[in-house]
């Protein structure tokens, strides 16, 4: 990608994080996505902050909890919070059925628990992540590491083609200590029937595969936002 087509998705990611950020009310607690869409979000939100804005937030990784307490957002125990009022997060994929691949960031697990704890999970992209099909992004899948050889098979028997992700050279380590299989299922016809097949996978903690987890994703499309729900 060109440093013009960078320019204009992070203008993109942008003007959709400010959106959702609208939609963000004096007393909620916030659920904290992870990656650059959602990084706008914070940011944006911290800005609110520092202007008066009353909000708690839980944070679905390390690097945003220090990212949201350096703006001086308050963060609460995530395992201790029973509900979320909204949740801005964003996405690697998504589909107009609101279906979605995430964990591009290797989040996935702590992104799926706030966004399940979220009465309202809002999605944030710039246009590049919708698609017709699920797929062309891969599903990660954060495996406890005694595990990885036997849920590796069992990707296989899904008739998936299953990569461990690697950071420099490094067997890249998630913040709960898990590794992450990048698969790749091809075009993904039904991610429903995907998403019940791997949530059965002992050893496996979570997948990439959001279904009917979002209330709506906010997309920002040149100077427009447009909203699936
Ligand atoms: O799921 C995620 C992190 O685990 C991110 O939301 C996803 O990877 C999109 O990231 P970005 O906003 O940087 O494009």
């Amino acid at each position: 990608m060109g440093i013009t087509d960078q320019n204009h998705q992070n203008a993109e990611k942008l003007a959709a994080a400010k959106a959702a950020v609208k939609l963000v009310k004096n007393g909620d607690i916030v659920g904290l996505g992870t990656g650059t869409t959602a990084t706008f979000a914070i940011k944006e939100l911290g800005k609110l902050v520092a202007e008066g804005l009353n909000i708690k937030a839980v944070a679905s990784s390390i690097r945003t909890e220090e990212l949201a307490k350096s703006l001086g957002i308050e963060i609460l125990d995530l395992g201790k919070t029973s509900s979320v009022d909204i949740s801005i997060d964003g996405a690697d994929e998504f589909t107009e059925g609101l279906d979605l691949i995430k964990g591009g960031g290797g989040a996935l697990f702590r992104e799926k628990i706030v966004a399940s704890l979220s009465k309202q999970a809002i999605i944030v992209t710039d246009s590049s992540k919708k698609v017709k099909k699920l797929g062309l992004f891969t599903v990660p899948i954060e495996v406890i590491p005694l595990a990885y050889q036997y849920v590796f098979g069992q990707i296989v028997k899904l008739n998936g083609k299953g990569k461990k992700r690697i950071i420099d050279n490094h067997d890249y380590i998630t913040d709960n200590g898990n590794l992450i299989i990048d698969a790749d299922f091809g075009l993904i016809n039904d991610p429903k029937a995907l998403s019940d097949a791997l949530n059965k996978i002992d050893g496996l903690l979570a997948h990439g595969l959001f279904i009917g987890l979002t209330a709506q994703v906010m997309m920002s499309d040149r100077s427009e936002i447009i909203i699936f729900k």
